[in-house]
């Protein structure tokens, strides 16, 4: 099996060799040849590297390779994270990257690469470093600031224009941006001046005009100079004086200035300081999470003990920083042991950032539908579910009774329930992340990207309450039953299922038992605890709000639910972890396979 070559349908592998064809190269037209890859074997072909026979990496570094590249050169190469051309003679203009998402390390200095630098640079959002230095790349730079990228260097091209100003561009040395002679603006210390440069029929027009005027011109002249004379010692006071006043008020404007960068490189903590600030969070190590519906989140590791998790928003609403921050302090006060607390937040007109901790043992939908059938695998058992179900009711009912001070237009409380956004910390307890964010969002954004969006009410009456979260919930614990991906919250691509239609129609064809997912339908004893959490998901569903229970009386059902179970249990009455590693005992019934939804989208 190891040595089976995985050229993955042969397209990576026909990227390469369109590639070969542009650099003319003897010594690579010579290795590469035959299989590129195989599974779990070093890479045969000379500059590729591979990953269970995928093309992670290409570096030709100081290989005399000259030709050009085509746009779309590298849209087959979808898992490639690194990319060097160091120091070759490649020219024209530079590659696409859109489909390149995984690129971590792009090195293409010393070439001849011309044209602009491509804007699909910014889609990546886990790009560490960029070395274009020692091109011949013209126009602007673009607005570089993933949080990802601490390495960029432009220097010595042919770039012009103000050094956008974004936070990671701006924390750069200016060598990163050295000979460039257009090129202007912090951190350069070349300062950009305003030019007025006029077209030249206007100049033409305008010699034109000044021909015409000369002679009343030159009098003119004759008469200011004549006067300026005669008034000569009076101004000098008065200018002396305006002067004094003009450098008093340029003070004042760059006292102003300081006051305001300062302001906005803080970072605003909830409770306490944390013993951090902004530049700690920008130069630790950062590694993606992942990309939301409202931005992406990333993993920041501070010291050896204390990790944080920075979420980048976007697509918010045009929000002063008054307003962002009035919206988020009034989270201030909320506190519940399954509520993950919002730590720091941060704003400035081109960044919005939120604070958290990081919750090490991930998310709930990774937990029910990670490595299935696969060996790392670790069964999800019937009371540790139970238990998540138990706990994120508990953080609903307390936001239900705490509804966020300055958010009384926005009725759901938390909007947003799915089980990507319910966390696991190391101890496995849970934490429902995302809550308090509706008011940051704009109306129409909002109903096409949030959960509470998706019930019945919404679609029909556009309307949603705090039962838009209770109907969140209820889909919520039909995923954490079934083990199928629930439509409202699945990755794009993924097979997923309309939980509440699928259940219905369960039920009322009499196949329940088919309905559990089978790590967990095959536990002894669990059925009747199942099937009791599952008419309370059901009722959670129903699609009148009006007949859905409240969220008190949900944490109350599943408490009699939990009770029953621990009384079954032989009177062990231990519940087992969320990652616990014991076997299930004797299978019972039928279930399904769990994961793969038979309907899709
Ligand atoms: N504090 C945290 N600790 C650990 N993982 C986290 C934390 N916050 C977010 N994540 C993970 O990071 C990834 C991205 O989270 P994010 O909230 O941006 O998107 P989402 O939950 O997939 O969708 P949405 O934007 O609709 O909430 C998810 O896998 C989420 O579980």
């Amino acid at each position: 099996q190891d040595d089976l070559p995985n050229d993955f349908d042969g397209t990576e592998r026909n990227a390469l060799l369109a590639l070969l064809s542009e650099f003319n190269n003897p010594f690579l037209k010579s290795n590469w040849t035959s299989i590129m890859c195989y599974k779990n074997k070093p890479p045969y072909w000379f500059g590729i590297q591979c990953v269970d026979g995928r093309v992670t990496g290409i570096v030709l570094e100081n290989m005399g390779l000259a030709g050009n590249i085509k746009p779309d050169a590298l849209v087959n190469l979808t898992q490639l994270s690194v990319l060097s051309f160091r120091n070759n003679s490649i020219s024209g203009n530079v590659m696409g990257f859109s489909y390149n998402h995984k690129l971590t390390q792009i090195d293409l200095s010393g070439n001849m690469f011309d044209g602009p630098i491509p804007d699909s640079l910014l889609t990546l959002d886990f790009l560490e470093s960029l070395q274009l230095q020692d091109n011949m790349l013209t126009d602007s730079v673009p607005a570089f600031n993933q949080i990802s990228l601490r390495e960029v260097n432009v220097s010595n091209n042919r770039l012009s224009g103000p050094i956008p100003n974004t936070i990671v561009l701006q924390s750069l040395n200016s060598s990163s941006f050295s000979d460039n002679p257009g090129l202007c603006g912090p951190p350069s210390p070349i300062p950009c001046t305003i030019t007025n440069n006029t077209p030249n029929s206007t100049n033409t027009h305008h010699s034109h005009f000044a021909s015409i005027f000369i002679v009343v011109d030159i009098i003119f002249l004759i008469l200011v100079v004549a006067l300026f004379i005669i008034y000569c010692r009076k101004s000098r006071k008065m200018k002396k004086e305006k002067k004094r006043k003009l450098v008093d008020q340029e003070e004042e404007e760059k006292v102003d200035k300081n006051m305001d960068v300062e302001e906005k490189g803080k970072l605003k903590f909830m409770d306490k300081e944390m013993g951090f600030e902004l530049d700690d969070l920008l130069t630790a190590s950062a590694e993606g999470l992942g990309k939301g519906n409202f931005g992406s989140c990333y993993k920041i590791r501070l010291c050896e003990a204390v990790t944080m998790v920075v979420k980048r928003l976007r697509d918010l609403k045009p929000l002063s920083s008054n307003e962002f921050e009035k919206n988020l302090q009034a989270m201030v006060g909320l506190t519940h042991p399954n509520l993950l607390p919002l730590l720091a937040y941060y704003y400035s007109t081109n960044e919005k950032l939120l604070i958290y901790r990081f919750a090490s043992n991930g998310n709930v939908y990774n937990r029910i539908h990670g490595e299935r059938g696969t060996k790392n695998r670790i069964p999800f058992r019937w009371s540790a579910r139970l238990s998540v179900a138990h706990a994120v009711a508990r953080a609903l009912h307390y936001l239900h009774l705490n509804p966020i001070s300055s958010q009384p237009h926005i009725t759901a409380a938390h909007g947003n329930l799915k089980s990507s956004n319910v966390l696991l910390d190391q101890n496995d307890a849970v934490l429902v992340s995302d809550y308090g964010l509706t008011s940051l969002i704009a109306l129409p954004i909002a109903s096409q990207r949030m959960v509470s969006y998706k019930s019945p009410e919404y679609q029909i009456h556009k309307r949603v309450s705090p039962k838009s979260d209770v109907w969140s919930f209820g889909c919520f614990v039909l995923e954490l039953l079934t083990g199928r991906v629930s439509t409202h919250g699945a990755p794009v691509g993924v097979n997923c299922v309309d939980l509440g239609s699928w259940v219905h129609r369960a039920v009322r064809e009499e196949w329940t038992a088919e309905i559990f997912d089978g790590e967990i339908a095959a536990e002894r004893g669990a059925n009747s605890g199942m099937v009791r959490l599952l008419e309370v998901a059901i009722k959670c569903c129903e699609k009148s709000p009006e007949k859905r229970p409240e969220m008190g009386e949900v944490v109350r059902e599943i408490e009699d639910v939990i009770e029953m179970v621990e009384e079954d249990d032989d009177g062990d009455g231990e519940f087992s972890s969320v990652t616990d590693y014991s076997v299930p005992a004797t299978p019972v019934i039928i279930a399904n396979g769990g994961g793969d939804g038979d309907y899709e989208r």
